[in-house]
This record gives C-alpha cells, sequence and structure tokens, in this order.
C-alpha cells in the first residue's frame, strides 16, 4: 500500500525530499524498522555513514577471505513459532536467504577439563551436561526446562511493541497465560532462579560462562526473558549460518528496502538531530546535507545518540538515569585468521569457548571466543583454507594513549598471546597460519560508531531483569531509538525484535 502516505515533512526548507522517517544507521535494529515500515507504505530514508549496511552484522574481504565483522552465531532463522524474527523480517520485504543449520551450538572448553558440546538436539544436551554433573540431574532439568517456559511464551504470540495499548490488549485476549507468564518472568534474572535448582559450585560457573559469552555479564545480572530465549532457540529454530556470510543478511534487507520503494544513503554520517521547539524534525550531515522527516530513529547507541547528536542541554532526564543503571559493556579484541585446511580435524565445531581459570570469566582478554564459519559454507575462503575469527572481550581504555609504535607493538602481542592460548585448542595454529588481521576496540569504535567500541548496554549493578531496559520512544518528541541499548538488548535476534517493534509503534504514531 505505497503512497498512502505523501511525505509531508515537518517544513519543508531545503529542497532535499521529505520522509515519514528517517533512520540513522543500517545495523541490524535500523534496518529491520526501516524495511518494516517500508513494507506498509512509509517513505522511508536510511542514512549510514559506512560503505555497506550491517554495522556489527557487517563483513570486510581480504586475499580471498570474507570476514564477519561480529555477529557469527546467528539465532531467529527458524522456520516456526514467533520468534524466528530474521527469517520474518527477510519475509516482510519478500526476500530470503539460504541458511546452513549448525548441529552445536557451542563446544566449551572450561576450567579443570570441563569440556562440553551444547548440541542442537536438547535431550543430547542434557544429558552431556548430566554425566558431567549427575548429582545436578533433577536440578539441570528444572532450570532448563524453566527456560522453555519463558520461550513457549514468547514462541506463541506477534511480537510487537510493548508501548502500543490496542496491541497489548489483543495478544492479553489472545494468549492470556502466555502474558502472564511473561510478566512473571520480566523482573527476573536467569542466576536467581538456576540458584533455585542447582548447588554445585562449579555448575553455576558453567551457568555463568552459558549466559555471559553473550549476555557480556553472569547469570545474576542476565534477564530471564532473554536467557529463555538464548537457552531453548538454540534447541528450537536453531542456530543457522546464513551462506554467503552473515554479510548476506543485511543486504538481502537492503534489497527488500529498495523494491519497497525505500532509499538507503551509504557515506552518510549524521552528526546532528535538528530540532524545532524540542521536537526531532531532521538530521544534518557531516557535509552539512539536511533532511526532514516525520520521524527520526536512531539506531546508533544511547551514548553516541544523546551525547554526540543532540545538544548536551537536550539529554533527557531519563536517558541520566538510565546511565545510573547501565554502563558500556567491554568492546573486543578479534583476531580474523586465515589458516590451512589441515589444521583442524575431522568433527571440529563451528564454535567454540575456551577459558582457563574460572577467576578470569570477566577479566580483560579472559574468555576467548573463536568461530570457524567455512566448517559451514566454505566458499567464504580459498580452496584449503578456513577462517577463524577469534576475539576476547577489552576495554578502550587499555589501548588509548599509545604513539602508533606501540599501539601496533601491543596489538601484535596481544595477537600472539591468543594464538598461544588457542593452541590449547587447535596445536599447530601458529604454524597454520595464511593471513592475520587484528582489531582492536579502536577498529569497531571507528568503524561501527559505537561509544568505546561497546558491545552494548549491560547493567552496572543487579536490576531486575529486563524491566529497566527502554523501549523505543524517548524523552524527545518524534524521536526514536532501535537496536541494543533498547529492550530487550544485545543480540541479533533481539535488536531485530526491537526493530519490530519500533517500526510497530511509528506506524501506529503515524496512522498507518
Ligand atoms: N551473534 C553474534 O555473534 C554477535 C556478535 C557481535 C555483535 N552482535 C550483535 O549485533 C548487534 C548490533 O545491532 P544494532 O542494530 O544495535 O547496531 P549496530 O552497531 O550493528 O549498527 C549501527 C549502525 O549505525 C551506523 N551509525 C552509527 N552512527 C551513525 C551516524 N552518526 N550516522 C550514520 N550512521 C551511523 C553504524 O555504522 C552501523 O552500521 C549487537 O546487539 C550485538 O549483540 C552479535
Ligand atoms: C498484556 C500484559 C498484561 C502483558 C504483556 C507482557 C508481554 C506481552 C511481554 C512481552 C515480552 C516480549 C515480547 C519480550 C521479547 C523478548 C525477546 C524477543 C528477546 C530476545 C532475546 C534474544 C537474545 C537475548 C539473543 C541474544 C544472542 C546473542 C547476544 C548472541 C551473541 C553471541 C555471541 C557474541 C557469541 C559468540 C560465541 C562464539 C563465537 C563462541
Amino acid at each position: 500500500m505505497r503512497g498512502t502516505l505523501t511525505a509531508i515533512a515537518s517544513k519543508n526548507k531545503t529542497n532535499s525530499p521529505n520522509y515519514d522517517v528517517i533512520v540513522i544507521g543500517s545495523g541490524m535494529g535500523g534496518l529491520v524498522t526501516a524495511t518494516q515500515l517500508a513494507a506498509k507504505g512509509a517513505k522511508v530514508l536510511v542514512l549510514e555513514k559506512y560503505l555497506i549496511p550491517g554495522g556489527s552484522a557487517g563483513y570486510f574481504e581480504r586475499e580471498g577471505y570474507r570476514f564477519d565483522v561480529g555477529a557469527s552465531m546467528i539465532f531467529g532463522f527458524g522456520t516456526q513459532g514467533t520468534t524466528n524474527l530474521l527469517t520474518r523480517a527477510l519475509e516482510a520485504v519478500n526476500v530470503s536467504l539460504e541458511t546452513i543449520p549448525d548441529p552445536v551450538q557451542i563446544h566449551y572448553h572450561l576450567p579443570q577439563g570441563l569440556d562440553l558440546k551444547v548440541h542442537r538436539d536438547y535431550e543430547k544436551f542434557l544429558e552431556e551436561l548430566i554425566a558431567k554433573f549427575p548429582q545436578e540431574k533433577a536440578g539441570i532439568r528444572r532450570f532448563y526446562d524453566e527456560c522453555w517456559q519463558v520461550f513457549n511464551c514468547l514462541n506463541a504470540m506477534e511480537l510487537l511493541s510493548l508501548e502500543e495499548p490496542r496491541y497489548l490488549m489483543r495478544v492479553f485476549f489472545q494468549h492470556p497465560f502466555a502474558c502472564l507468564g511473561l510478566v512473571k518472568y520480566l523482573p527476573q534474572n536467569a542466576g536467581d532462579i538456576a540458584r533455585r535448582y542447582i548447588r554445585d559450585p562449579e555448575l553455576l560457573k558453567f551457568i555463568d560462562m552459558e549466559c555471559y559469552c553473550w549476555s557480556v555479564v553472569p547469570a545474576d545480572r542476565t534477564p530471564m526473558i532473554n536467557a529463555g530465549m538464548v537457552f531453548s532457540d538454540r534447541h528450537y529454530g536453531g542456530i543457522n549460518y546464513p551462506k554467503g556470510g552473515v554479510g548476506q543478511i543485511p543486504q538481502k534487507l537492503v534489497e527488500g528496502l529498495e523494491k519497497a520503494g525505500g532509499e538507503i544513503h551509504y557515506k552518510a554520517r549524521v552528526t546532528k538531530i535538528l530540532l524545532e521547539k524540542g521536537k526531532a524534525v531532521g538530521v544534518q550531515l557531516a557535509n552539512g546535507q539536511q533532511f526532514y522527516a516525520k520521524r527520526i530513529v536512531s539506531n546508533a547507541t544511547r551514548w553516541d545518540t544523546f551525547e554526540k547528536l543532540l545538544p548536551p542541554e537536550m539529554m533527557p532526564k531519563s536517558e541520566q538515569k538510565w546511565q545510573q543503571r547501565y554502563q558500556k559493556s567491554p568492546s573486543f579484541l578479534s583476531l580474523h585468521l586465515g589458516v590451512k585446511a589441515d589444521l583442524l580435524p575431522p568433527g571440529t565445531e563451528c564454535h567454540h569457548i575456551l577459558l582457563e581459570d574460572w577467576d578470569n570469566m570477566e577479566a580483560e582478554q579472559g574468555t576467548i571466543f573463536v568461530s570457524i564459519p567455512t566448517l559451514l559454507d566454505p566458499s567464504l575462503a580459498p580452496p584449503d583454507h578456513h577462517i577463524i575469527h577469534t576475539f576476547t572481550p577489552s576495554w578502550i581504555e587499555q589501548w588509548q594513549g599509545l604513539s602508533p609504535q606501540n599501539y601496533q607493538k601491543q596489538k601484535d602481542e596481544a595477537a600472539s598471546r591468543l594464538i598461544e592460548r588457542l593452541e590449547r585448542i587447535f596445536p599447530g595454529l601458529n604454524q597454520a597460519l595464511d593471513y592475520e588481521e587484528v582489531g582492536t576496540p579502536r577498529t569497531h569504535r571507528r568503524f561501527l560508531g559505537r561509544d568505546g567500541g561497546t558491545y552494548g548496554p549491560i547493567p552496572g549493578r543487579k536490576l531486575a531483569g529486563l524491566l529497566g531496559m527502554p523501549f523505543n520512544r524517548t524523552a524527545i518528541a518524534g524521536l526514536y531509538c532501535v537496536g541494543d541499548s533498547t529492550f530487550p538488548g544485545q543480540g541479533l535476534n533481539a535488536v531485530a525484535f526491537s526493530g519490530f517493534a519500533c517500526g510497530h509503534r511509528i506506524a501506529v504514531d503515524l496512522g498507518l
């Protein structure tokens, strides 16, 4: 139903065309908002500062390798239920992607020889975990089964904006028990529920790692709603890798956006959100160009949006409060490696987590993450070679104030340390190297435009589950936020949800 809205901007101040909605940034949050609105007939413009779409779901190519920038373990590509938000986002604009199922979510290599795999098959995973902790057989099952209760509530209902009362009423009448179930879990954290059933300290540390490796905080600060999604969907929709690399997801969404009449401009860095009588009415780019629209959406982080794109006196009280509750998570030190294929024995899994000492789980460069996407899609590397993308949390402060020589030296030393530690699971790694590129928190800050290169917001202290995470509307009229600094937080499927919710709220506000 294109054309129902004829994009009359607040005031026709410039010769530039007018839009219903401008989206700042083409991360997955921004693109899902844009495509949802374009599919409903809104005139949408996406402004992206980089050369390609995707943000953390982007890619780069070097010497025959196609490396994923960040996201690599992809939820949301299932074929059933309602939580398969990536599948649904693509379908909404009539595009699709071939995906490759991953039989194991993670192969853990943890302290004291705790070595185990999270199989796609739920019972097989539980069997393997129970074999390591037989005394906790009942507790293990009760904890993970409770995660399914959360998931089953979510997976029964249409997922849209929780800021839209008519939608809330509708889902409540359609699924009263699922809604009440979610209301019960919204203020809870996974750690408290795990402690209800499990006593073994090592098993509780394992549950902490199960949360930390995607939420970057231990279980007692991980919202139960998010844990329910991750710990169940990995066995339901499963982890599926997009053929051609993660960068295909945003590229397909852009294809769909353009087919639906939307526009995207690259190398378009927004430096200002333009206000009129306190309402967001447009944006200004670094080159001075201005664009106007009825609604403005920022896919930049909240820190970037409120501290860099708006004048300091416009910082809303609610944002100041949010910043007291949530802090920036660390960024990552990433190594993009090309290796000879014979390094990896048959049966090697795609994703690994390595930690040698529990005390270092949250430490700078403590936990190591590994993703080997070429085990699922060999076309991403030259013949007889694999990609190993490995990363470890690191703070921007570690990389600031260094001379160019010292920055390079520190990168080289950190890369060597990572490779040395990885030799434990991939003996011969150093000898098998064919290509190496190191990214630091400074790289993530520069290419993703994220303050401090942060992976996203984390609770500064223990909070009541998801209750503190803001939705899409902001205290500034006409301005919305989308992406991982809005409900429900980090993760491609999570930011896709925030995109569905943001698109829905704006569509209602515009009367679409
Ligand atoms: N699954 C995984 O393995 C994994 C790994 C890393 C990250 N991720 C997820 O990816 C998610 C990120 O998604 P997102 O949508 O919140 O954001 P994003 O950071 O991916 O995208 C933001 C986009 O906005 C652009 N941008 C920023 N400031 C701009 C400006 N002023 N003008 C124009 N463009 C600007 C950036 O270039 C980027 O493309 C994170 O939540 C994270 O969890 C997943
Ligand atoms: C009416 C009434 C009364 C009421 C109402 C209530 C309701 C309805 C409620 C609702 C709610 C909701 C809807 C919610 C939602 C949620 C969601 C969607 C969520 C989601 C989530 C997701 C997630 C969290 C995900 C994540 C993921 C991630 C982060 C991942 C990552 C990964 C990584 C980093 C890893 C890597 C690794 C290696 C490499 C090894």
